[in-house]
């Protein structure tokens, strides 16, 4: 079985370099399919396996996909008639294959998606999603494991208040509604950063969306959208990622791409633990020294702090001093984690949907399983603060969202390889 082997007690010091944001360009390729005129191409794609995903998913649609990521770009021709069906295939593979819905509903006037279901952080409804589509005319029916959207006369403008700040809703309402006839107001919309990036995307292709980024999005529907090319924002998650790894190594790292404006949430929290961080033209600096003091943090939409930071914030927080307690309140089981954290010696309480961490624990490197990508970069980060040698498989989860992290680590100074099943020995991976 693949796996990453991490020998902890390295402190990592140099600089590593962000990808554009998994987040910002699933939903950018989705909506790139709202171009009926000339093809669209999108800058700075990581290489992730999620991105092929998506690729395949608009090609089975009958787009034209050019996949050149050796130089982080794909080039996508939607220009003739697309086909309505996202399979069970691909949503099972990737939650966000459902973005396709708004576009395909605004071009086809119908969409049929396999139900995405849920996962393994928690169940994941998309009612959302569809009471935006009724709200502009859908018809919408279940039947045989797919939800079908038909919209015979075309979606029209609409009010729509969501109930929560969904993230995927919003995106998906601001596609359909980019070739609507009328306006579109979205209010209590999700405000992240790639909300944004999806906007300036929709706009740079010819739409009128202002507003991404506060509560109210107001979308007015144009008759054609263009191809154009869009550069994706950089990767906030894995900035915070290389964030905590800097600090759990009590490191000095520089982190080239990073945005600040997109990590406040998460830098205001690291600070309070004693964190050193530094912006700087090319990105932020982090610094640590032991010992850092944990803290209580809740997940909520941005601009609070981020759900797919908090795994490897609880990674963090094992090492540090004190109690902590770490409340998620975006997603219902968001925990899986920390039954492998217990394997590795660490000293963490459930409570409802509250973690209670008393620290520092005296983690022991042990052999663990990813059980979500981001589960898979906390396990890491904890081994590579653990005493001795952290196994960690189930690393599918992993390359859905970082793109060589053990060869990034190991540029840093981290004792880590990765090893395939078809290596007969232990190799060290050649950095970065
Ligand atoms: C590809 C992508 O961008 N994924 C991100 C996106 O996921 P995603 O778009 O799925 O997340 P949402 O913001 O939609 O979901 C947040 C919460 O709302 C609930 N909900 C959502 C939609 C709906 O119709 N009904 C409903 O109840 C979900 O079950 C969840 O509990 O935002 C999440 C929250 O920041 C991140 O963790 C994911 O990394
Ligand atoms: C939960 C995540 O992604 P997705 O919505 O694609 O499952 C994530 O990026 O942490």
């Amino acid at each position: 079985m693949e796996r990453i082997i991490i020998t902890g007690g390295h402190r990592l010091s140099g600089t590593v370099r962000v990808e554009g944001a998994k987040n910002a360009v699933l939903p950018v390729l989705a909506a790139a399919l709202l171009a009926t005129e000339g093809v669209n191409v999108i800058k700075d794609v990581p290489n992730l396996s999620d991105v092929g995903t998506i690729s395949e998913v608009l090609k089975s649609l009958d787009a034209k996909v050019e996949n050149r990521l050796d130089v982080n770009e794909v080039i996508i021709d939607s220009t003739e008639q697309l086909s309505s069906e996202a399979q069970f295939e691909y949503v099972r593979k990737m939650r966000a294959s459902i973005l396709v819905m708004g576009p395909l509903l605004a071009r086809n006037r119908f969409a049929r998606i396999a139900l995405p279901g849920g996962c393994a952080i928690g169940s994941r409804p998309i009612d959302q999603h569809l009471k935006g589509f009724e709200a502009m005319g859908a018809e919408i029916t279940f039947g045989h494991g797919h939800v079908e959207a038909n919209v015979p006369n075309g979606l029209k403008g609409a009010k729509i208040y969501l109930d929560f700040p969904s993230v995927g809703a919003t995106e998906n309402i601001m596609t359909a509604a980019a070739l609507a006839q009328g306006t579109t107001i979205i209010e209590n919309a999700a405000k992240e950063p790639e909300i944004v990036d999806v906007a300036n995307f929709i706009n740079e292709m010819g739409g009128k969306v202002v507003g991404a980024g506060t509560d109210t999005i107001r979308i007015e529907g144009v008759l054609k959208l263009y191809g154009t090319t869009h550069h994706i924002i950089p990767d906030r998650i894995e900035t915070g990622t290389f964030m905590v790894a800097a600090a759990i190594t009590g490191g000095d790292v520089i982190i080239e791409n990073a945005v600040p404006e997109h990590n406040a949430a998460l830098i205001s929290k690291m600070e309070e633990m004693g964190v050193i961080i530094t912006e700087l033209d090319e990105g932020i600096r982090v610094t640590a020294e032991y010992p850092l003091k944990s803290v209580d943090l809740k997940t909520m939409p941005h601009p609070g702090f981020p759900t797919d930071m908090q795994s490897q914030m609880m990674a963090l927080m094992l090492t540090s001093t004190g109690t902590g307690i770490l409340t998620e309140t975006v997603f219902e089981n968001r925990f899986m984690h920390v039954e492998e954290f217990r394997r590795m010696n660490a000293s963490v309480k459930i409570e409802g949907r509250s973690v209670v961490l008393s620290g520092p624990s005296d983690l022991q490197g042990a052999e663990v399983a990813a059980t979500d990508l981001r589960a898979a970069a906390a396990l890491i980060l904890a081994g590579l603060a653990a005493d001795g040698v952290t196994r960690v498989t189930e690393l599918s989860h992993l390359d859905r969202g970082y793109v060589n992290f053990h060869g990034k680590l190991a540029a840093l100074g981290a004792d880590i390889v990765r090893v395939s099943p078809e290596s007969l020995t232990e190799k060290k991976v050649q950095t970065v």
